[in-house]
């Protein structure tokens, strides 16, 4: 359920680490997006590419060199005390003393939360229940995340930032996790998601932008990110046969091709006309296409696809300046 209200509104973010006396960094470089209400909206990136540091403004916890944010219609630094009661923020590490009990933990997170829940229902929502006498220190990761997810969910926010949410947990951690967030999302929470799992941004999210080098690399729904990518056919050249035998590769909507031995590899933007073209051409040759492989685009190929472009193209990357920290 989405509306036309934008929960989070980003417009050229930028972020600088350095205080300008030393070499800085632009880890954030000009981000614009918007995520309605009620909407999951996945950053996806590859490591580095400026998902913590873009999330981090949002959530308010750093200052933009540049740019403006806006959550729930307020500025999330200037006006915390209007936003941070609204929404729930899952850091990549929370932090919490080691020494405190699970449900101690929880416990004094909730006294400084208001109208947060109890802590037998946060600890029964991310499955803690059975852990709640175990000290911090001795839970292992994926219920660490766990535990991080139930203090981000303890005062039933609107506005749900969670990063990286399922790093350490197993599949079957994973999918509970996943269907935890489906059930919140169906429940209008607004949620703004980091995750270096494409599968996680296929199942959850309604939209996504994949960051590099801290810009927008690709923004969309799945579909459309993944419809930007050309699908491929490959197979093996029939005995006795060569490439130009084939029917004329542009007249079945192929972009791009290469060929290594006997292996034919097609690009195209038109899947089922190249597929159909060279099967009849098959069938009335008489042939067969041994190791036939029809794939259609992928979200991974879009992301190691722009990862790839931007290698080729990153001469800039990792620049380091002075200047940007003014
Ligand atoms: N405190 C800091 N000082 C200087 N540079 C930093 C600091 N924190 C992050 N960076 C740099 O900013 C860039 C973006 O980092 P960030 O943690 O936002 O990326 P990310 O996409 O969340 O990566 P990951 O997936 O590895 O968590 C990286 O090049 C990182 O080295």
């Amino acid at each position: 359920m989405t509306s036309n209200e934008r929960v989070i509104d980003v417009t050229d973010l930028r972020r600088v680490y350095g205080d300008g006396t030393r070499a800085s960094f632009e880890a954030v470089r000009g981000v614009t997006f918007s995520v309605g209400r009620g909407e999951l909206f996945a950053l996806l990136g590859t490591n580095g590419a400026g998902k913590t540091s873009t999330l981090e403004l949002i959530e308010g916890l750093a200052a933009p060199a540049g740019g403006r944010v806006r959550v729930l219609g307020h500025d999330p630094r200037a006006e915390r005390d209007r936003v941070r009661p609204r929404i729930g923020v899952m850091l990549q590490d929370g932090g919490f003393p080691g020494e405190l009990t699970v449900a101690e933990t929880v416990r004094m997170w909730a006294g400084c939360t208001s109208g947060a829940r109890q802590v037998d229902e946060a600890l029964e929502t991310v499955g803690l229940s059975r852990r709640r006498k175990v000290r911090v220190k001795q839970l292992s990761g994926g219920e660490k995340r766990r535990l991080d997810l139930a203090l981000a969910l303890l005062g039933r926010p609107e506005v749900l930032f969670l990063d990286e949410p399922t790093t350490g947990l197993d599949a079957e951690g994973r999918r509970d996790t996943w269907e935890l967030v489906r059930r919140l999302r169906a429940e209008g929470t607004t949620v703004l998601l980091t995750t270096h799992y494409l599968e996680e941004a296929e199942e959850l999210a309604d939209r996504l932008a994949i960051l590099h080098e801290g810009r927008i690399a690709a923004e969309g729904r799945v579909d459309e990110v993944v419809a930007a990518q050309p699908s491929h056919v490959s197979f093996e050249l029939p005995d006795g046969y060569f490439v130009g035998d084939l029917p004329p590769l542009d007249s079945l909507g192929v972009t791009a091709h290469d060929v290594e031995g006997r292996l034919v590899r097609l690009r195209t933007d038109a899947l089922q006309r190249a597929a159909t073209g060279l099967l009849v051409w098959a069938r009335d040759e008489g042939v067969e296409l041994r190791r036939l492989d029809v794939r259609g685009a992928s979200l991974e190929e879009a992301f190691l696809r722009i990862a790839q472009d931007a290698k080729g193209a990153g001469a800039e990357s990792g620049a380091r300046t002075k200047e940007m920290a003014a």
